[in-house]
C-alpha cells in the first residue's frame, strides 16, 4: 500500500505497563484519513496514555503504530510533525501574549517566516480568538485557554490532531464553540479526541471507540454501538382500546415486539405503553396501520433511540462483568 493511501492511524496491539499496571492491554484498531473518532472511557480507562503513546511522547511496551503509513518507532520524527497534539491539561506559558505564544510555535514546527503570519490570522479567526490576540495567556480564562491550545494543534496544518479532553472544565457556550470548531476540521483532518461529554462525542464524532481498563469494549459508529451492544429499539405508544388485544395487534406488524404497560389508564381511557423489538426497519407506519385496523385509539408513537450514555454504560458495565468472572475463576 501506497503511504499516501495508508490509513492515517494503525495501531496493533499495543500494550502499555506501568510498574505491575497494565494500562493499556493489548488493543488495535485503525482510522481512516478525515475522521472524527471519539475516545470513550471512564477515569483511569487508559485513554491518556494511549494519546501520548501515538503521539511519541511515551513509548508502548509491545505493539505497532504506523501514522499515515510510517512506524511511530523507525520514524519518531517524521511521525510527530504529522500530529497536532493538545495534552489533557495543557500546560501554556503565563507570561507569554496569545500571538508570542503561536508564532513561537510556529517558528518551532518550522512553519516557513513568509507563510507563518497569514496562518496564525487564519488559526486565530478559526478559534475565535482575534479579540485576544494581545492578551497575556496567564490573564486568559480556561475556554480561551483551551481554544489557544486548539489553535496550537492545529497551527501547523498537520494530517492528524488529537486532543485529550478539549472541552473539560467548559461552560456550555464554550462547548458549542469548541464543538464547532472541531465539525469544521472534518474531511480536512483526521482528529481524535477524547471525553467524558457524551452527547459531545454523539454530535462530532465519525466513530467511537469505548475502553475499559485498557481493553477496546465496543467500537464503531453511534448507530454500529447502538444495534451490537443495546441490541434493541424501543417505541413509546400513547393508546386507548382493548389492552387484551393490543398483543396480537402489535403481532401483526412484529412477532418479536414485546409490550409493557407504563401506568395506569387516564380518565379517557389512554395508557402508555412500551414496545420493544429487536428489529432495526422502522415500524412506525406499520404499527399505526394495524392497531388503527383492530380499532385501537392512537394519541402518539415515538420512536425511542438509545443514547450513547446507554451505549457506554452497557459496553462498560458487560467488561466490568466479564473480568469479575475471570477473577473468580
Ligand atoms: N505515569 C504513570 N505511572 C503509573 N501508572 C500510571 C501512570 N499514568 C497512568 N497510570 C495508570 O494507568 C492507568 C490508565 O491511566 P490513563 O491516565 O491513561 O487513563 P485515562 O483513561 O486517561 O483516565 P482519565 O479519564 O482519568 O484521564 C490508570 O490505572 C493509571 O493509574
Amino acid at each position: 500500500m501506497e503511504r499516501g493511501e495508508a490509513p492515517a492511524i494503525e495501531v496493533h496491539d499495543l500494550v502499555k505497563t506501568y510498574a505491575g499496571t497494565t494500562a493499556v492491554d493489548h488493543i488495535s484498531f485503525s482510522l481512516p484519513r478525515g475522521e472524527i473518532l471519539g475516545f470513550l472511557g471512564p477515569n483511569g480507562a487508559g485513554k491518556s496514555t494511549t494519546m501520548r503513546i501515538l503521539t511519541g511522547y511515551l513509548p508502548a511496551s509491545s505493539g505497532r503504530v504506523s501514522v499515515c503509513g510510517h512506524s511511530l518507532t523507525s520514524q519518531l520524527a517524521e511521525v510527530k510533525k504529522l500530529i497536532g497534539y493538545m495534552p489533557e491539561n495543557n500546560p501554556l506559558p503565563e507570561d507569554m501574549r496569545v500571538h508570542e505564544y503561536l508564532y513561537f510555535r510556529g517558528r518551532l514546527k518550522e512553519v516557513p517566516r513568509r507563510t507563518l503570519g497569514p496562518r496564525i490570522d487564519e488559526v486565530l479567526e478559526l478559534c475565535d480568538l482575534k479579540r485576544v490576540r494581545h492578551k497575556i495567556i496567564g490573564k486568559l480564562s480556561k475556554g480561551f485557554r483551551q481554544r489557544v491550545g486548539i489553535a496550537e494543534a492545529i497551527l501547523a496544518e498537520p494530517p492528524i490532531i488529537i486532543m485529550d479532553e478539549p472541552t473539560i472544565g467548559l461552560d456550555p457556550h464554550q462547548i458549542l464553540i469548541v464543538r464547532d470548531l472541531i465539525a469544521s476540521l472534518r474531511g480536512r483532518m483526521t482528529v481524535i479526541i477524547s471525553s467524558h461529554i457524551l452527547p459531545e462525542i454523539e454530535m462530532t464524532c465519525d466513530r467511537v471507540l469505548i475502553i475499559n481498563q485498557g481493553r477496546i469494549v465496543a467500537q464503531g459508529t453511534p448507530e454500529e454501538l447502538r444495534r451490537s451492544v443495546i441490541g434493541h429499539s424501543h417505541y413509546e405508544l400513547e393508546a386507548a382500546g382493548d389492552p387484551s388485544r393490543l398483543s396480537e395487534a402489535c403481532g401483526a406488524c412484529d412477532e418479536s415486539l414485546q409490550i409493557e404497560a407504563r401506568g395506569e389508564p387516564d380518565a379517557t381511557g389512554f395508557r402508555r405503553w412500551l414496545l420493544t423489538t429487536k428489529r432495526e426497519d422502522p415500524l412506525g407506519e406499520g404499527l399505526l396501520k394495524t392497531l388503527g385496523e383492530a380499532g385501537f385509539r392512537v394519541r402518539s408513537l415515538s420512536r425511542s433511540q438509545p443514547t450513547l450514555e446507554d451505549v457506554f454504560l452497557a459496553a462498560t458495565r458487560r467488561s466490568w462483568d466479564v473480568t469479575a468472572e475471570d477473577l473468580k475463576r
